[in-house]
């Protein structure tokens, strides 16, 4: 990916013109992820509404202002630098229900809201994804997934399967309605990683179900996460770190090259999840990093796999110290 760059003068006066006074300057980003790590936005500016963020993303292209859609900074590690842009950030996020469809704009959040809205209304197909940090953007983004219902769990299911459409701002800033077929859907995957497309609103086809039976659903994969994953409240992290591997876990190669616990300043391999890292406060994106290249070195001399990130580092990065390659985790374990 190439760096982003930062805006000259007149961009920014040109950007302050189309934007107005929501445009802010210097940022802080971290509260703004998951991970609660990485610095300022040079420029940022809050959609409120789907208008809003096709306005502000046109603005970007028209005047060749790099810039980054943030959603719910769940799956994204920002730079220690920060991002020496324009970050727009998606708080459109109304909702509406019609029947068994659900539409909403792209930046409300899976979790509660739009699951909220669904099962208030008696309607199944979204309740799987409970607990997930995620915008609507986010979710058709990387076709938000998780398994079926227990006690059987036999297969993995995706956001896709109850899409009906969507509007999209085209990567030739076309407002355009498109079906679910359009997003080219896979495991992690779709067609948003290679076009330039925005998400602005997606419309769901759901199924009435009853009341307790939903509500069975979300209890027991709230419980299922709470088990196994770290509390994103109490230990901040952006969820799976590495991609599947030819239908390995990246968490089962990690935990048996005996990494779980493994520090760096006040990152952690969790030691209850081996493909989560977490921040016990103040950890860096240098710290994360080189966590990460540790893992992908020591698993490799292992295993002879290499694991790929799962998650997209945006912004700008500092020196990444190395790790010396023998370190396990035993010494520095923090629970
Ligand atoms: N299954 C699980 O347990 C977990 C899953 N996740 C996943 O993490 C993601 C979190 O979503 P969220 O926090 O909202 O996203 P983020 O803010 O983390 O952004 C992630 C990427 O989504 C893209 N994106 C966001 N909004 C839009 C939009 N409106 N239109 C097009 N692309 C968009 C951006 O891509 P670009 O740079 O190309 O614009 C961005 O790089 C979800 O995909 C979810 O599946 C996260 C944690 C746990
Ligand atoms: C958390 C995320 O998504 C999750 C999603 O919630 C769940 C449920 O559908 O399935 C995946 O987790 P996962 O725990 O199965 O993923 P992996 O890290 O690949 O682990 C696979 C397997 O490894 C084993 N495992 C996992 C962790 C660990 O410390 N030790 C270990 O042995 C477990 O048997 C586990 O089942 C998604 N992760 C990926 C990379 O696909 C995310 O995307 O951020």
């Amino acid at each position: 990916m190439r760096k982003p760059r930062t805006p000259t003068p007149a961009q920014r006066r040109a950007l302050a013109r189309r934007l107005g006074r929501e445009l802010k300057r210097d940022v802080p980003l971290a509260s703004k992820t998951s991970f609660r790590i990485g610095g300022p936005a040079a420029l940022y500016f809050e959609a409120r509404t789907p208008e809003a963020l096709a306005i502000a993303v046109r603005a970007a292209r028209a005047l060749e202002v790099d810039h980054f859609l943030l959603g719910s900074g769940a799956n994204i590690l920002i730079g220690d630098r920060g991002y020496p842009g324009l970050v727009i950030a998606n708080h459109a996020r109304e909702i509406t229900v019609r029947g068994t469809c659900v539409t909403a704009a792209s930046g409300a959040m899976i979790y509660p809201d739009l699951i909220d809205a669904a099962t208030g209304h008696g309607l199944s197909g979204l309740e799987h994804y409970v607990g997930i940090p995620s915008t609507v953007g986010g979710a058709l983004w990387q076709n938000l997934h998780f398994l079926s219902p227990a006690p059987t769990r036999e297969r993995t299911m995706f956001i896709g399967e109850i899409l009906e459409s969507a509007e999209l701002l085209t990567a030739d800033n076309r407002r355009r309605r498109v079906d679910v077929d359009y997003f080219d859907f896979g495991y992690d995957q779709s067609i948003l990683h290679t076009r330039d497309d925005v998400v602005l609103s997606a419309t769901f086809e759901l199924e009435p179900a009853p009341a307790e039976m939903l509500a069975r659903i979300m209890d027991e994969n709230l419980r299922w996460r709470a088990e196994r994953h770290p509390p994103l409240d109490s230990e901040p992290s952006a969820g799976s770190i590495f991609r599947k591997i030819e239908g390995i876990g990246a968490g089962r190669l990690i935990d048996e090259c005996g990494l779980k616990g493994l520090a760096c300043g006040d990152a952690q391999i969790s030691p209850r999840h081996a493909n989560i890292i977490v921040n016990h406060g103040r950890a860096s994106a240098a710290d994360v990093c080189a966590l990460i290249m540790h893992v992908q070195r020591t698993v490799h001399a292992e295993t002879g796999y290499w694991l790929t990130p799962e998650i997209s580092f945006i912004g700008e990065f500092g020196p990444v110290r190395r790790i010396a390659p023998e370190t396990r985790a035993a010494a520095e374990t923090k629970m």
